[in-house]
């Protein structure tokens, strides 16, 4: 069986926890029945992922297999990562959605991707990168009472993300301690208010209106901060003709949404100016974690 998941983009500025969209980059994984569990790992961040003790998604995958069928079957896996670890690209959501997919198909259980989110949300609590993970396109979710309530759009063909992604990372559970706890009513409503518009934005594929009213006062520039580059990155974006601009989940990476046409402009200046960040446009999206038997 091969199982692929796609990077995701969360919190598109100001939705913070709450918005993210799926990014035709995706991890590749083949799991095969065998008389000895084995490990193989290539791509992106082999070298570290080979060195740890743990590998998260054959610990995930184990926990979910055991719950399902009552066995310790053995098996092999293959990793062909493409996502960067740290890069705010939803590289442990992708780990996870694709475990426990993997995990209900190896168990032959059926199951709906309802049941893959709301379960993938015990090992990671934010529902912003998990429900693209699993779903594709734009999504809208929120958690209340440990269920992820969630809305999902199909993202148009005629746009595209540039992605600048630097070669430092940013772990998300430290980027998040450092948050501050309390915000001014004003910004708490700046943020409010800017998120409902790129929701409705998507949701009727009024993408001009992006271009006014992206706006966040929560995480985005405190966390810009610790790598002041990303600000260039950001006006340089906007002047190519970016329709928005913002800090991928919790960074380093920024992601930019444009029109197909305006793709390549962004991209090339955003490559001569940055010439150490790896700078890609993608496609997006629109089917999340998919299986192939
Ligand atoms: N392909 C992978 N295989 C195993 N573990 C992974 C993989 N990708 C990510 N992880 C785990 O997730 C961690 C990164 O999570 P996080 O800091 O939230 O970054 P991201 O913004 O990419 O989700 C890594 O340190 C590693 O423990
Ligand atoms: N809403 C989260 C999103 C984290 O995304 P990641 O890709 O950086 O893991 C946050 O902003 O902390």
């Amino acid at each position: 069986m091969v199982i692929t998941v796609p990077a995701t983009s969360a919190n598109l500025g100001p939705g913070f926890d709450t918005l993210g969209l799926a990014l035709n980059l995706r991890n590749e994984i083949e799991i095969k029945p065998s008389n000895i569990t084995s490990i193989e790992i290539y791509g992106e961040n082999a070298e570290y992922l080979r060195s740890l003790k743990r590998n998260f998604f054959v610990e995930i995958f184990s926990d979910i297999y055991k719950n399902l069928t009552g066995k310790e079957d053995k098996f092999s896996f293959k990793f062909n990562n493409k996502i960067p670890l740290s890069r705010g690209l939803g590289s442990s959501s992708a780990v996870i959605v694709a475990a426990i997919t993997a995990a209900y198909e190896m168990a032959q259980v059926p199951y709906k991707k309802d049941k893959i989110i709301n379960l993938a949300l015990n090992y990671e609590p934010h529902p912003d990168n998990i429900t693209p993970a699993t779903l594709g396109g734009f999504c809208v979710a929120k958690l209340k009472k440990n269920r992820v309530y969630f809305l999902k759009k199909f993202i148009p063909t005629n746009l595209r993300a540039i992605v600048v992604i630097p070669n430092k990372p940013v772990s998300t559970a430290k980027s998040r301690n450092s948050l501050k706890s309390h915000y001014p009513l004003k910004d708490v409503v700046t943020n409010i208010s800017s998120t409902a518009m790129i929701t409705a934005a998507f949701f009727s594929e009024k993408f001009d209106i992006l271009k006014y009213i992206v706006e966040d006062k929560i995480h985005q520039e405190n966390r810009m901060k610790l790598m002041p580059e990303l600000f260039r990155v950001r006006e340089i974006a906007l002047r190519e003709g970016a329709l928005m601009s913002t800090l991928s989940g919790s960074g380093s990476t920024f992601f930019n949404l444009a029109y197909k046409d305006d793709a390549y402009n962004i991209y090339s200046a955003l490559k001569d100016n940055f010439k150490d960040f790896n700078v890609k446009i993608l496609y997006f999206d629109n089917v999340g974690v998919k299986v192939y038997n």
